[in-house]
């Protein structure tokens, strides 16, 4: 059966609860884009890195998104290419989306994600775009896309999280799982899911079963 959709669905949840591949494998169903703010979260902070930023003063959040401007007014804006296969983000004619899955990353963006400034930024850009779409992140289904057609929220426990993202870096099983763990309190503190969203154990089936169960209720 065809499913199409001409609004917005979004798929929130922890981390590596596989939001983005679950989405990946949707989004190529529906023929439609997705949209990882977890992308645009993560590309500020390198750039925050990058420039010297730190996130703990008063001034944090209006010296990161000024400098996010200047890049824009200078032509080399941070642009989310929402390739179905997966996202992708360019500065100007560079790709960054690589260095943006690191250890240093995952524990800098939190920190940059509570930021006010920030997440007006990253709100903006998405909804900037025109559906259809999928968004994926942790607050699309509440305060992004509340409007959205269909809402999911996808966890898994600490232990079915880490032992996946071990299989993709190089780091041992306890430490992914504390790092995990810590990242989950960080960004609980600061963003919500939807409380109408239907919630799905991804460690309850493989990838493309769980697809398949989102695209079930897509379908129902
Ligand atoms: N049943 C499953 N459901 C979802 N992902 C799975 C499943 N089984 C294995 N995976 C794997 O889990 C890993 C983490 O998935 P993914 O990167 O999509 O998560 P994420 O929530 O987007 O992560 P992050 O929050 O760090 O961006 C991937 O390697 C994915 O292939
Ligand atoms: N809607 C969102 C999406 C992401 N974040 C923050 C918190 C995450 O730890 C980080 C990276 O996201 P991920 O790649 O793990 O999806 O970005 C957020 O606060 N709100």
């Amino acid at each position: 059966m065809i499913v199409k959709i001409n609004g917005i669905v979004t798929i929130d949840g922890v981390a590596a609860s596989g939001k983005s591949s679950v989405a990946s494998g949707v989004a190529r169903a529906l023929e439609i884009p997705y949209l990882s703010s977890g992308l645009l979260y993560r590309a500020a902070t390198w750039a925050a890195l990058e420039n010297g930023l730190t996130f703990d003063t008063p001034e944090a959040g209006r010296s990161l998104t000024a400098l996010l401007g200047s890049w824009k007014e200078g032509g080399q804006p941070l642009t989310l290419r929402p390739l179905a296969g997966g996202n992708q983000i360019w500065q100007g004619d560079h790709d960054l989306t690589e260095l943006l899955h690191t250890a240093q990353i995952d524990a800098q963006v939190s920190a940059a994600a509570v930021l006010p400034e920030l997440r007006g930024w990253v709100n903006a850009e998405l909804q900037a775009v025109t559906p259809p779409f999928l968004a994926e992140g942790r607050d699309m289904g509440s305060t992004v896309f509340p409007q959205a057609e269909y809402k999911f929220y996808l966890y898994a426990t600490p232990r079915v999280r880490a032992e996946r993202r071990v299989l993709e870096r190089q780091q041992d099983l306890e430490s992914v799982e504390a790092a995990l763990k810590l990242r989950d309190e960080r960004d609980a503190r600061q963003s919500a899911p939807a409380p109408d969203a239907v919630r799905i154990d991804t460690g309850g089936g493989t990838l493309p079963e769980i697809i398949a169960q989102v695209m079930g209720h897509l379908s129902s």
